[in-house]
């Protein structure tokens, strides 16, 4: 056991734990919040959290609480991991739980419905700036809980402490690379999902691989244009957190965005899906791209899709409409 580290993971759903799991099998004191006493309950009683992360034994030393306060105290790192739309409503308790000069990671992937903020400004309106990072990249909760090799991308506004904050949190099987690009980081996450969404639909549809490979492909171009537009540095954009996320979250219906998208393509009913973070994304990015005069057709027709504004037939139909031009305007 690290004697000085204490790891508080604040969020009990499948990235949450998986994240949590890792830490405490790394040997490092870890400390998993989540506000459904059912969970806390059963990692207890069981070894397992069944409702968000079935079939994975989590390891003895990890402990679970409801109790927030208690999760943070004496935390010397803090993972924050609930969905973009739920950080605004614990920032304060987080704020006032955690002592100053303590990391906390965001590790959501979205962007805030009615503000278009990204998780980092959010909590910046609470914490000290200084204090906050960003983990994201192409990882699958069920594959990190598992132990199985993942990459991900870790910024913060100093290089130094994302080198830092990397190391703490990297295991054998877990490796984090630094950055000092937090914009370049969250939009690739966020806008990734909502791309996602689109070749799901693109599948479902039934429209063929060489659909699929040209709507990720073009998908990347408008991830690129929006991510730049908001500040990202374009080899961020190139790296895990950015194209490698999209590969990994296009590539099948192991990625909850692309099942949805997959569902919406089919046809199918929606109700009873899992989160799905590119569903509350899609129609602020699609205005943040048209508030800079960014042209992001996926992201649009994801957004009029959503809102029920456009059908998928018409959507291809309108894509496949667009006037022809060079492929790198
Ligand atoms: N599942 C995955 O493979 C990955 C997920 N992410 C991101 O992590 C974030 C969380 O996703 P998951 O854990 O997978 O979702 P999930 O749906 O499995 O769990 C969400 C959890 O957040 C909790 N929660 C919601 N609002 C809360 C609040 N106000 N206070 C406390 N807890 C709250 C819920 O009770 C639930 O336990 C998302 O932004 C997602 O995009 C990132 C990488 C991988
Ligand atoms: O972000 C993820 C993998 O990096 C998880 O993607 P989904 O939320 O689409 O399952």
């Amino acid at each position: 056991m690290d004697e000085a580290e204490k790891i508080a993971v604040i969020g009990g759903g499948a990235w949450g734990t998986a994240l949590a799991a890792l830490e405490a099998r790394a040997g490092r004191e870890t400390v998993l919040y989540a506000r459904d006493a059912a969970t806390v309950e059963a990692i207890a009683a069981t070894g397992y959290n069944e409702r968000y992360l079935p079939g994975i034994a989590l390891p003895e030393t990890l402990s679970a609480t409801t109790d927030f306060a208690e999760a943070l105290a004496g935390a010397t790192l803090v993972l924050v991991v609930v969905p973009a739309q739920s950080l605004a409503g614990i920032a304060g308790d987080l704020a006032r739980g955690t002592a100053k000069g303590v990391p906390v990671v965001l590790c959501a992937k979205g962007i805030e419905r009615e503000t278009g903020r990204f998780a980092s400004d959010i909590l910046a309106a609470r914490l000290d700036p200084a204090d906050l990072a960003v983990l994201s990249g192409p990882s699958f909760a069920a594959d990190v809980a598992r132990g199985l090799p993942t990459a991900v991308t870790i910024a913060a506004a100093d290089e130094a402490r994302a080198d830092d904050i990397a190391r703490r949190l990297s295991t054998e099987t877990f490796r984090g690379y630094a950055t000092s690009d937090v914009v370049g980081v969250e939009a690739g996450g966020a806008l990734k999902n909502v791309l996602a969404i689109a070749a799901g639909i693109v599948a479902g549809a039934g429209l063929g691989a060489s659909a699929g490979a040209a709507i990720v492909t073009r998908g990347f171009v408008e991830l690129r244009r929006l991510g730049e537009a908001l500040g990202a540095r374009p080899e961020t954009l190139m790296g895990l957190s950015g194209l490698g996320d999209l590969v990994l979250t296009c590539s099948g219906a192991q990625s909850r965005n692309f099942s949805y998208g997959l569902a919406l393509g089919r046809g199918d009913d929606l109700a009873g899906l899992k989160l799905a973070e590119g569903v509350h994304s899609a129609a602020i990015a699609a205005r943040l791209a048209d508030e800079r005069g960014i042209d992001a057709p996926i992201i649009a027709t994801v957004a009029s899709i959503l809102d029920g504004t456009m059908s998928v037939d018409s959507a291809v139909r309108t894509l496949l409409a667009r006037p022809l031009k060079r492929e790198f305007d």
